[in-house]
């Protein structure tokens, strides 16, 4: 039996349906339907990596390369609610489809041009257990499997203790995440074009502290990919 009959197979058992809309997907369709794929606020920042809202700002803080997030992050907003379904209810598998947009949106501007390594951003051990899974390394299987290019997730470690960004105002946002990350094994980086993935960039705080972290093992270059782009 092919994958592609089974899967219609499975399709007309339980059908799969558009996770913001709720309505069936049809067998071209693939996790959204035609018209919310259509309507997604696609930032459009690949277009230019060095000089966007994020690159403005992280600049500031540390030599990063390129810079771009998928979508514009509203709260209440349709991708709110996927990216909360991500990571609190569950459903990794979005986190691998919005990959797959991200890469095929950002390959045709060339933003992966010399990118050699996926590096989700780590969560504290607890954090991973409660969760059961990272959803930043599930967004870098769906760039992973459309660009070719290796993930990675050795290297470093993140201390437990600090609250989550998201339960703090965001003048508090970066001294609680300054000292969280801590490389172990620098030979990871050395010689790399790393693209640090996460699930939403707000302030910056979280990629920062990530990022210079990494650059303590030298001759390394970093670049930033999020989802959702929730800053001013
Ligand atoms: O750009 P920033 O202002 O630093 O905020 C972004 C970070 O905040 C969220 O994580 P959070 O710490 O809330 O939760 P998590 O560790 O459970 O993913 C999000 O997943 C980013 O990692």
């Amino acid at each position: 039996m092919s994958s592609s009959f089974f899967s219609r197979f499975i399709d007309v058992l339980a059908p799969a349906s558009c996770p913001i809309c709720g309505n069936r997907l049809s067998a071209d369709e693939r996790f959204l339907c035609a018209g919310c794929l259509l309507q997604l606020p696609f930032t459009g920042f690949e277009a230019n990596p060095g000089d966007n809202p994020i690159a403005e700002t992280l600049r500031w803080h540390f030599p990063v390369e390129k810079c771009a997030s998928l979508l514009s992050y509203r709260p209440g907003s349709a991708i709110s609610k996927l990216l909360l379904s991500l990571k609190f209810f569950n459903h990794p598998e979005y986190g691998t489809e919005l990959g797959r947009i991200m890469a095929s949106e950002f390959q045709s501007a060339g933003f992966f041009d010399g990118i050699t390594t996926l590096f989700p951003l780590p969560l504290t051990r607890k954090r991973q257990r409660q969760r059961g899974y990272n959803q930043s390394l599930e967004i870098c299987r769906g760039i992973s499997e459309i660009t070719g290019i290796a993930i990675t997730t050795k290297g470093m470690t993140r201390s437990e203790g600090n609250a989550p960004q998201s339960s703090l105002p965001h003048d508090k946002r970066y001294e609680n995440v300054k000292n969280v990350f801590h490389l172990t094994d620098p030979s990871i980086f050395q010689g790399q074009h790393i693209l640090i993935v996460d699930d939403i960039l707000t302030t910056g705080s979280t990629v920062t502290a990530c990022a210079k972290e990494i650059l303590k093992a030298g001759d390394v270059k970093i670049s930033i990919a999020t989802i959702g782009y929730a800053g001013q």
